[in-house]
């Protein structure tokens, strides 16, 4: 069980057991997961996002989604998964291999036709769709660098109402730490872009390794 280290374990620990579980076929995914790749399988969404996210698509009720960070598909099919059989999710990655995995569990889980896989880089990816309010719901997991650009693409083109989920905004808790390098002063910017744009209503919730959810005025 993955648990941030920030909130307190045994907190964290209930959370999780009170929460709708993940199938087999995403338990599969994650066992899978970690035989590619190790202990880099932290990449992947923890269950309880996978959760969230499936509750949030429907809630929206999305039916045109983005995702920016695809990697072997968890997260991909919990959006696919909240939305109806004609929704249509397009899952922005760079890598061949990861995104094999992602298709195959796509079909294993019968919403091959509802994603559309576009391989590349991300900001390219999104500046070559339409630049008009068609996307419902959102979902930015992939490099850090990249969360600014990401974001204000997606911003243009959310509708009014649509919601954009975005990963790893606390940084497992390093956040607040002054002296933290890597990703974390990035991302301390990102959170204050996000926090003071007067275009949406937004709330960092301290669930996961931080999970900031944007909702377009
Ligand atoms: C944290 S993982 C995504 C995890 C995924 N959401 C899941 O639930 O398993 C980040 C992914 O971003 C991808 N990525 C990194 N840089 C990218 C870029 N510039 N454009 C698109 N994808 C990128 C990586 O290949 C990797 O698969």
């Amino acid at each position: 069980m993955k648990v941030a280290e920030f909130i307190d374990t045994a907190v964290a620990e209930y959370t999780i057991a009170h929460t709708t579980p993940p199938d087999d076929l995403l338990r599969a995914l994650t066992e899978e997961t970690h035989r590619l790749v190790g202990d880099d399988d932290t990449m992947q969404i923890s269950p309880e996002q996978g959760t969230l996210l499936t509750m949030l698509v429907g809630l929206v009720g999305a039916r045109r989604a983005v995702e920016v960070g695809t990697f072997t598909g968890y997260s991909s099919i919990c959006i696919a998964r909240g939305m109806p059989a004609d929704g249509r999710l397009i899952a922005c990655d760079v890598s061949e291999e990861w995104t094999s995995v992602a298709q195959r569990y796509w079909d294993k889980a019968g919403v091959s036709d509802r994603i559309e896989l576009r391989l590349g880089p991300a900001a390219e990816t999104l500046r070559a769709m339409p630049r008009e309010e068609w996307i419902d719901f959102a979902f930015i997991d992939a490099d850090k660098a990249g969360y600014p650009v990401y974001y204000e693409e997606l911003l243009v083109r959310l509708r009014p109402g649509g919601l954009i989920a975005v990963d790893n905004t606390l940084q497992e808790g390093e956040i607040v730490d002054p002296a933290a390098g890597g990703n974390v002063p990035g991302m301390r910017a990102f959170n204050d872009l996000v926090s003071a744009d007067p275009r949406v209503t937004s709330i960092l919730l301290p669930f996961a390794d931080g999970l900031t959810l944007i909702r377009k005025n």
